[in-house]
């Protein structure tokens, strides 16, 4: 069964972890960063994790992926305290897209991808007990559109090539939960969509940090609003994202109306609240 066949029967078959977080709170120096922050990622959704700057997106996302650990609070994944799995397991399971990861190494397109492989192999990293890598490193390059570019350097990419380089790293890992950090924000419109429409096509439990509410709108099932490291609102896209919360947290005047064209709904925004139009 190829990785994208994998993905879909396991969508299909409801086989998908919940990523569930209690209590979870982070304090840097004398600031509390995330304050007693409760999150419910259910298995095959697309939740996205919006807020204003510095409201604590990227830290929730790092507790979520077992790199930082809490002062106080428990991650779940599938009902199992993250902090039990082994770290092999654990990268098996979650893995995440950061926002600004890079690599020190002049590494080819190929190489990048198949940094992912490395928790399916043995201790000593022999390729050789990770029987299906190569194939899944060929397909992962065809889904994130990088196969004309597989032996390019790093070093030569675009950025949107480069977050497309680390989106395949990802999915070669072949998580059951994908962890997103503003994985839109050097794409132009129509590799947003269809980065996203992958995201979704692949029915993964994913959470997205995302700025841009239109794409939120259209792309998650969920969203998770934090401000200032307490979570301001959770719900369905139409039951979360009301115009007063939207005007109490990024401060404008803006609400969701439906679609003109589709069966969804769309952001449409007036401005700065009191500010000119
Ligand atoms: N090492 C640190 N010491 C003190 N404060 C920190 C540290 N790292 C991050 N912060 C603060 O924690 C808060 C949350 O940061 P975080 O990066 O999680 O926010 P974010 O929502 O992802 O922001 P953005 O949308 O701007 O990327 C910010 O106010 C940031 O300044």
């Amino acid at each position: 069964m190829s990785h994208r066949e994998n993905c879909v029967h396991r969508a299909a078959h409801g086989d998908l972890l919940e990523v569930t977080a209690e209590g979870v709170t982070v304090r840097l120096g004398d600031r509390t960063v995330l304050d007693s922050v409760g999150l419910r990622a259910a298995g095959g959704r697309v939740t996205g994790l919006l807020g204003p700057n510095g409201s604590g997106k990227t830290t929730l996302l790092h507790v979520l992926a077992g790199l930082r650990r809490p002062d106080a609070g428990v991650v779940r994944v599938g009902g199992t305290d993250l902090r039990s799995l082994p770290d092999r397991r654990r990268a098996r399971t979650v893995a995440l897209v950061e926002q600004h990861a890079a690599t020190t190494v002049d590494l080819t397109v190929r190489e990048v991808v198949t940094l992912g492989r490395l928790p399916h192999r043995g201790r000593l990293g022999g390729a050789a007990r990770d029987t299906r890598g190569a194939d899944v490193v060929e397909e992962v390059l065809e889904m994130v559109g990088l196969a004309p570019l597989a032996e390019r350097l790093w070093g030569t990419l675009s950025g949107g090539e480069r977050q497309r380089a680390h989106l395949g790293r990802t999915l070669a890992q072949e998580p059951e939960v994908l962890l997103l950090d503003e994985p839109t924000n050097h794409l132009d419109l129509g590799q947003q969509l269809r980065f996203l429409s992958l995201v979704r096509e692949l029915g993964l439990t994913a959470v997205a940090a995302l700025h841009d509410l239109e794409l939120a709108a259209a792309f998650c099932d969920d969203v998770v609003v934090l401000d200032g490291g307490r979570v301001r609102g959770d719900g369905t896209v139409g039951d979360a994202l009301t115009a007063p919360l939207l005007g109490e947290v990024y401060g404008v005047e803006a609400s969701l109306a439906p679609h003109p064209r589709l069966p969804r709904q769309h952001l449409v925004w007036d401005g700065p609240s009191g500010g000119p139009r």
